[in-house]
């Protein structure tokens, strides 16, 4: 496995490699690996010859300096992982590599009314950061494919109406969740859950399975009733949303007969902020 700090570097490792039409895929991360991200890698391996990872706790998509600041960044254990999972190439560039002009470089593209609701409106400007980033990559590596969890559901949204904003020819593939064996969805920031914080993060999983598994008994407002209900009591969680939407637009869904349903939340554990969410259909 070859790691690359420069875009250069990388360039060069590739070009022979798309000359004799190897396909490339891109996974990118922010590092603290885990079975999550090499889901990724493994799905990958179906799309393309060559895996490229990046590497890079991006500056620009935080809203909370102390979330950056503590974001853990296991580096040594991180190219172990990758190198275990045959993955070709690692990015991981600095900010400067990225940022030449500074992290407060110029940035605005149209992302339509979704960038605002769920994450966008509780990390203000999350979703200009992340395209930002994710076009350099873009940029950097030129991948024929680029893996992208569910998890982040309104993420793989938000970077497919940026691949259209600047008509690029890269086909985006959504992965499916990764759990724990209890349900709860694999994250870099567990790593912060104290042993009352995990216990009582899985009341997210929980919940996300009640909808599911009650959909056809009750209204789309009586589910969303009944799931905030499991967060009601638990001393330490704070709910910020849980909201059914159609899965094309992110606004709420008005009717169980909309194409595409999902259930999504998003809470504090403790000092830790946690997503998830289920396709319902
Ligand atoms: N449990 C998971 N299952 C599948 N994909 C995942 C999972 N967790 C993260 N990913 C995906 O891995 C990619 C890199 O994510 P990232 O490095 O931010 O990790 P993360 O675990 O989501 O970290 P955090 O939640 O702390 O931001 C993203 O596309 C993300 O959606
Ligand atoms: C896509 C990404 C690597 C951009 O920094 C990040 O948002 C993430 O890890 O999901
Ligand atoms: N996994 C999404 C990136 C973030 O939370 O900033």
């Amino acid at each position: 496995m070859e790691i690359f700090k420069t875009k250069s570097a990388l360039e060069a490792f590739l070009k022979p490699l798309k000359a004799s039409k190897k396909k490339i895929a891109l996974v990118p991360t922010m590092g603290a690996l885990h079975n999550g991200h090499i889901s990724l890698i493994e799905l990958a391996k179906t799309y393309a010859d060559i895996i490229v990872c990046s590497i890079f706790v991006n500056p620009t998509q935080f809203t909370d300096p102390k979330d950056l600041e503590k974001y853990p960044r296991p580096i040594e254990h991180d190219l172990a992982m990758l190198n275990e999972a045959g993955c070709s190439g690692v990015f991981m560039p600095n900010i400067a590599e990225m940022y030449p002009q500074g992290a407060d470089e110029n940035w605005h593209i149209d992302l339509g009314k979704a960038e605002f609701l769920l994450e966008g409106e509780f990390r203000k400007g999350h979703y200009q950061g992340v395209t930002q980033i994710v076009k350099k990559l873009f940029d950097a590596v030129e991948p024929d494919v680029a893996m992208f969890g569910q998890k982040d559901f309104q993420q793989v949204l938000m970077i497919k109406n940026m691949l259209a904003y600047f008509h690029l020819p890269i086909k985006i593939i959504t992965c499916p969740i990764i759990r724990e064996d209890d349900g709860l969805a694999m994250s870099s920031r567990n790593i912060h859950l104290s042993p009352v914080d995990r216990e009582n993060s899985l009341v997210l999983s929980k919940s996300l399975q009640y909808v599911t598994d009650h959909f056809n008994e009750f209204s789309l407002d009586e589910l969303e009733e009944k799931a905030k209900r499991f967060y009601q009591g638990i001393e330490g969680v704070e709910l910020d949303y849980f909201t059914i939407v159609n899965g094309d637009t992110l606004e709420k869904a008005k009717s169980k007969n909309e194409n595409s349903l999902v259930a999504l939340v998003a809470a504090k554990v403790g000092a830790t902020r946690l997503i998830d969410n289920m396709i319902i259909k």
